[in-house]
């Protein structure tokens, strides 16, 4: 696939974030589209098309969020600060928030925590995932630094906003797959149970002889994921078999918005969670801190992740094809935990054991 010219991120404004060098421009960057939220919103007839084009093709585009999109905005600038503000504290505070012993991706993961190859190369980052659930009151609240409790009102707000995001994509998707009315928004709902999270992530600089990639390659394992990036290092791979991995340029102003394992299994393949990884930032920006923001929406817990019924453009199963059934919670568990080096050892490289939708995102067309 070619991947140079790319002219959506051409007529895109230029960089802004503060204090960042310039996502260089002689590197591959993938040819995403990009959307107006204003003009989804309006169900703008070219870009509600353009947008389900995005979901099939590629599963990952841009949103200008510039307008309607103002709040979550100023949202995630603060969260940006309070993010480098939680990573300062001591790694022993941090600690007493990783529950992965208690069977739970929520809270704290150390730096080098999980396997991000089969060479069992570990992650360059750490993270914290904080729960929409717990912020909305939907479950007890767990244990918390300071840092992060005395924002709970700013997590509700951004969660909110993006959460809003979320079901317009899902409300648009509905209408496009032809499914029964609020199929799709009635298994997120924002009071419903589910492992909804924000999730905060650092990646120091890398030693200029040893960069490599600080978060392994996957695909989301929810249903949309929004995401906040400053500095590049995400990069996707296209679908086909000679693809290569290309970056995302962060631009000013807007949300990078893929979907995740979830939707492929509700659409049986038709919609598209596209692989992706980080890897150190290009050029200059490769000295700097990279910082990014996620919103992750999965299925309500209980929701069974299989193809779902009512729609006439969702594939049938192939003749005697049996559907595993497992639900969101489970498969968010599995999916989420299974490259902890801690938990299960060797087989933390057993990328197949915990497998996703991967196969299915890298299917060619044509
Ligand atoms: O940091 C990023 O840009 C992407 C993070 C990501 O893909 C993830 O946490 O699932
Ligand atoms: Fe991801």
């Amino acid at each position: 696939m070619a991947t140079k010219t790319v002219p959506e991120a051409l007529t895109a404004p230029t960089q802004g974030f503060e204090g960042a060098p310039p996502f260089p421009d002689d590197v591959p960057t993938a040819p995403l589209l990009r959307l107006s939220l204003a003009r989804l919103i309006d169900r703008d007839p070219d870009e509600v098309d353009r947008f389900g084009r995005a979901c099939e093709d590629l599963g990952f585009f841009y949103l200008d969020l510039t307008g309607p999109g103002d709040s979550l905005l100023a949202d995630a600038d603060q969260l940006f600060r309070v993010g480098a503000e939680l990573f300062d504290l001591p790694l022993k505070e941090k600690k007493k928030y990783d529950f992965m012993h208690k069977q739970s991706y929520f809270g704290y993961k150390g730096y080098g925590a999980n396997v991000v190859d089969r060479s069992g190369n570990l992650d360059r980052n750490e993270f914290y995932n904080v729960s929409k659930d717990d912020i909305f009151g939907v479950s007890d609240p767990w244990p918390a630094p300071v840092v992060l409790d005395s924002r709970r009102a700013l997590l509700k707000s951004f969660i909110g906003s993006a959460h809003g995001i979320v079901t317009l994509v899902l409300q648009l998707l509905n209408d496009r797959l032809n499914l029964p009315p609020n199929t799709l928004q009635d298994m997120h709902r924002l009071e419903g149970q589910s492992g909804d999270q924000v999730r905060f992530i650092k990646a120091p600089p890398q030693p200029l002889d040893d960069r490599r990639t600080s978060l392994g390659e996957h695909s989301d394992f929810g249903s949309v994921t929004v995401l906040f990036n400053r500095l590049g290092g995400l990069q996707v791979l296209p679908p086909g078999r000679d693809a290569q991995w290309c970056y995302v340029k962060p631009l000013l102003n807007h949300a990078i918005i893929n979907l995740g394992d979830a939707m492929v299994k509700f659409t049986n393949g038709l919609l598209r969670s596209n692989i992706h990884r980080v890897v150190a930032p290009p050029g200059e920006q490769a000295d700097h801190t990279r910082y990014s923001l996620v919103y992750f929406n999965r299925p309500e817990n209980d929701v069974l992740l299989k193809r779902l019924d009512g729609s006439d453009r969702i594939p049938p199963l192939e003749k005697d094809e049996v559907e595993e059934g497992i639900n969101s919670k489970d498969w968010i568990i599995r999916r989420a935990l299974g490259h902890r080096i801690a938990l299960f050892g060797k087989d933390a490289l057993n990328y197949d054991r915990i497998r996703g939708t991967e196969e299915q995102s890298q299917r060619a067309y044509l």
